[in-house]
């Protein structure tokens, strides 16, 4: 490696086996702005001690797979992380201590997750979204603009499909918009929000905004806003076709945030939308 690539931020991948583990090595890889410095996977699995480009079965890259989470970290400026809650709780507080940015797609996190991110982030930098692609992150600057533009007499519903592995629902993705048609009607979401609609349900509520998860096949992501008004109905959608939105993202956010302060970001910041 020459002496400019060595001065480019080491990243870690966690998860590095997963769908999103591997997409974001082959992003990080190919990029001119950052280098791979670590791999991390759960204890047990059967990468650990393999190189990480023969595990995805290509050529040696010169990172072997590790369970030693915070000996990856402390040779990396970043983290980027899309693997489970209780994996990224105890990450953050891993990465604090290293000092490293900690940029997190992870999606499900509970409350108590989200406060104890909260914690870490008094040390760190934590950059965290449920969609880290460009179209989605002003997708939701859209859909805020439009919920503040019509009033009650326009249903919300936040529709989301995603392949059949997917373990939570509603997707990080549908969260971020129902907030976002939340924040423009000028309400919280916790308060209006419909979810799981099942049996004798009686009529929708005026001013809810309900969500609808569908999961089936390889569908990569996929996120409908319908305001539904009596005589018309406005759709806004954003369609993934391709894994690498989330990486090329999350690599951004990496690189944005080297020498911020302390604290908690999302992608609108990293983006300036
Ligand atoms: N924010 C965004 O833009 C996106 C977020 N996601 C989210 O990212 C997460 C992962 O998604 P996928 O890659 O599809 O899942 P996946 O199941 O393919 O990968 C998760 C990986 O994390 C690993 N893992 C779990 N616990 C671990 C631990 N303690 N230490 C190290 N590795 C651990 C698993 O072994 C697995 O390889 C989900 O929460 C998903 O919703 C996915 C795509 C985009
Ligand atoms: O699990 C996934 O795959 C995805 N998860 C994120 C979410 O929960 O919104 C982002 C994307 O839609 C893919």
């Amino acid at each position: 490696m020459s002496d400019s690539a060595q001065d480019l931020p080491g990243i870690v991948v966690t998860g590095a086996s997963g769908r999103m583990g591997q997409m974001l090595i082959e992003t990080i890889a190919a990029s001119d702005k950052a280098r791979l410095v670590g791999a991390v996977e759960r204890s047990g699995h059967a990468w650990v001690g393999q190189d990480i480009g023969a595990a995805m079965g290509g050529a040696d890259m010169g990172i072997v797979v590790t369970d030693d989470a915070l000996e990856a970290f402390a040779k990396a400026q970043a983290v980027i992380d899309f693997t489970a809650p209780a994996a990224t709780v105890e990450f953050a507080a891993l990465a604090a201590q290293a000092r490293a940015v900690h940029v997190i797609g992870t999606t499900g996190m509970s409350a108590e997750d989200l406060a104890a991110l909260g914690r870490a982030a008094h040390h760190a930098v934590i950059v965290r979204a449920g969609n880290m692609s460009l179209g989605v992150n002003l997708l939701t600057q859209l859909t805020k603009k439009v919920a503040a533009a019509l009033d009650d007499d326009y249903d919300i519903e936040i529709i989301e499909s995603h392949h059949n592995r997917k373990v939570d629902a509603p997707s990080g993705t549908a969260l971020m918009l129902g907030e976002a048609a939340a924040e423009g009607r000028g309400v919280s979401l916790e308060a209006v929000s419909d979810r799981g609609r099942d049996g004798i349900t009686g009529a929708r509520k005026r001013g809810d905004i309900g969500f609808v998860a569908v999961r089936g096949g390889d569908i990569i992501g996929e996120h409908d806003v319908l305001f539904a008004g009596t005589g018309e109905r406005i759709t806004l959608r954003h369609v993934a076709s391709d894994r690498s939105v989330f990486a090329r993202g999350a690599l951004k956010a990496a690189l944005w945030g080297q020498g911020k302060k302390p604290g908690e970001y999302d992608m609108l910041d990293v983006l300036g939308l």
